[in-house]
């Protein structure tokens, strides 16, 4: 199924503006969307005891992994580095701060991220970096797409960005 994923990305993975990926087609299939957690899961074999994810897209994928590997979700809240009133037209589009329930973990578990795409390694270092704030460990990051691997966060994508674009 993994190669029927790569198909659809390949074929309809929507790029707007400078090069911004929107994932749509891979939600809409009802048969692309339930073959998404198992092949996330797949791309490690660490068993995890949590898989968590990123706010927005990890949300969306994140519990496809965790139900498919019988886990629980661990959900990340991206927050802006600056808030602004209610009132205020401005608009904040760079998250800088990533939040974790501090209950959430135990120095037992191990964490497996998911998110739609690795591009710099922001996010996904982050989120490591509370995840070993906790005492658990961190497994990787299995992602649709990544720009890099980056050996030290364990990046695994579906599919090379490369190929996408
Ligand atoms: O590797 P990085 O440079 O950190 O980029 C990857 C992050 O950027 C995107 O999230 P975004 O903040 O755009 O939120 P979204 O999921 O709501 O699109 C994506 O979902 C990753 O979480
Ligand atoms: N959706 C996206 N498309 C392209 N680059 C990104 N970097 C982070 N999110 C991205």
């Amino acid at each position: 199924m993994t190669e029927a994923i790569r198909r659809v990305l390949k074929e309809r993975a929507v790029f707007v503006g400078d090069g911004f990926l929107h994932l749509r087609a891979l939600w809409r299939d009802p048969e692309i969307l339930s073959a998404l957690g198992p092949a996330l899961a797949a791309l490690h074999e660490g068993r995890p005891t949590v898989v968590a994810g990123n706010q927005s897209s990890g949300y969306l994928l994140g519990p496809l992994v965790a139900a498919h590997l019988g886990l629980g979700f661990l959900a990340l809240r991206k927050a802006p580095a600056e808030v602004v009133s209610a009132l205020n037209t401005a608009r904040i589009s760079e998250y800088e701060v990533l939040a974790l329930d501090p209950e959430a973990l135990t120095p037992t578990d191990r964490v497996l991220l998911v998110d739609d795409l690795v591009e710099t390694g922001t996010q996904a270092r982050a989120a490591r970096t509370l995840v070993e704030g906790a005492g658990a460990t961190w497994l990787g990051v299995a992602a649709v797409t990544a720009y890099e691997e980056y050996p030290e966060l364990g990046v695994r994508a579906l599919i090379r960005w490369e190929e996408l674009r």
